[in-house]
């Protein structure tokens, strides 16, 4: 079975900032969370997925059909493997429209629009039909925008800081409906955002990017699990260094403290038993890969 999404090689310059060359796979059952700073080059990635704009290099297939920019060898397979995916982006982007016409575009857009299901998501998520997208909150929106996602039957989400705004009561609810999208067989998620939180809560996989450059892969219960971060005086952090591998510490001076990132938290506690060790959040965890001194 093709993976959901891939990317392979993409590359894609912008005056000075270069993305790549990157790869990423999206497989069935599976939530890639994207991490990355402002900038770095994720919504770039994703519009790849939907042929947004001319590549340098690099492929882009969605269930297994290659997406390019203009017209397609295989239109058909494309329409079809794009009905497989939906994509969702931080802004509501339906214009000055009611809820209600938001439902007959997608009947008029998705073959396999499910008008039933569209009216279930808006009334489990309190939108009247009658409203005016552009009165709906930032959490409403969210949901609405979900709504119309889900309402062709994807297996794939691609969704671009769904959660950027939104106040925790919203973004616990946008994350539940995408958990229980995830119950169903053959679903997948592509989730950027730069609230690491949302990702350590649904993500299986983790990839993270800086200014265009790939700085780890690996799966969230590895980071959770494996690493550790022990907190360290400057005189301890200094002396740790000869007594690990060279290059499998990452060190961040602090006002008070000494970070260090340590690949295997309970081969540490082992061998340093007097130094704390703590399990790091994702967000410590990437400032760390990305700012972190490799000792
Ligand atoms: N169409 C474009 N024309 C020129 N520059 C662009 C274009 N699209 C993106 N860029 C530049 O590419 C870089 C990466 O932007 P991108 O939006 O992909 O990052 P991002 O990680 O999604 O950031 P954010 O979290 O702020 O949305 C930025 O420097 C941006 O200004």
């Amino acid at each position: 079975m093709a993976d959901l999404a891939r990317i392979d090689g993409l590359e894609k310059s912008y005056g000075d900032f270069h993305l790549g060359p990157l790869s990423l796979a999206v497989p069935e059952g599976q939530v890639l969370g994207f991490i990355g700073a402002n900038g770095s080059g994720k919504t770039t990635t994703i519009h790849a997925l939907f042929g947004a704009y001319k590549r340098d290099a690099g492929t882009a297939t969605l269930m297994g059909v290659p997406v390019g920019f203009g017209p397609s060898a295989n239109e058909k397979a494309l329409a079809e493997a794009k009905e497989g995916a939906a994509f969702v982006f931080d802004t509501l982007s339906f214009g000055d429209i009611r809820v209600e016409d938001v439902g007959r575009f997608g009947a008029l857009a998705y073959q396999g629009w499910d008008a039933a299901l569209f009216q279930k998501e808006l009334r489990d998520a309190g939108i009247a039909p009658s409203r005016k997208t552009k009165e709906l909150s930032r959490g409403m929106g969210m949901r609405l925008q979900l709504a119309f996602a889900l309402a062709h039957h994807p297996r794939l989400l691609i969704l671009d800081e769904p959660t950027a705004g939104l106040d925790p009561m919203a973004r616990e609810d946008a994350l539940d409906r995408l958990r229980a999208f995830m119950g169903e067989d053959g679903h997948g998620i592509l989730m950027s955002s730069h609230i690491t939180t949302d990702i350590e809560d649904i993500g299986d996989q983790v990839l993270c990017i800086d200014r265009g450059q790939k700085v780890f892969e690996m799966p969230m219960d590895d980071i959770r699990d494996r690493y550790g971060i022990a907190r360290c005086t400057a005189a301890q952090a200094q002396a740790l260094a000869g007594r690990f591998p060279a290059g499998s510490l990452r060190v961040l001076v602090k006002p008070h403290q000494t970070d260090v990132l340590v690949p295997d938290a309970a081969a540490f506690r082992a061998a340093e038993p007097t130094i704390p060790v703590e399990r790091p959040s994702l967000e410590e965890f990437m400032v760390l890969m990305i700012k972190g001194e490799k000792r």
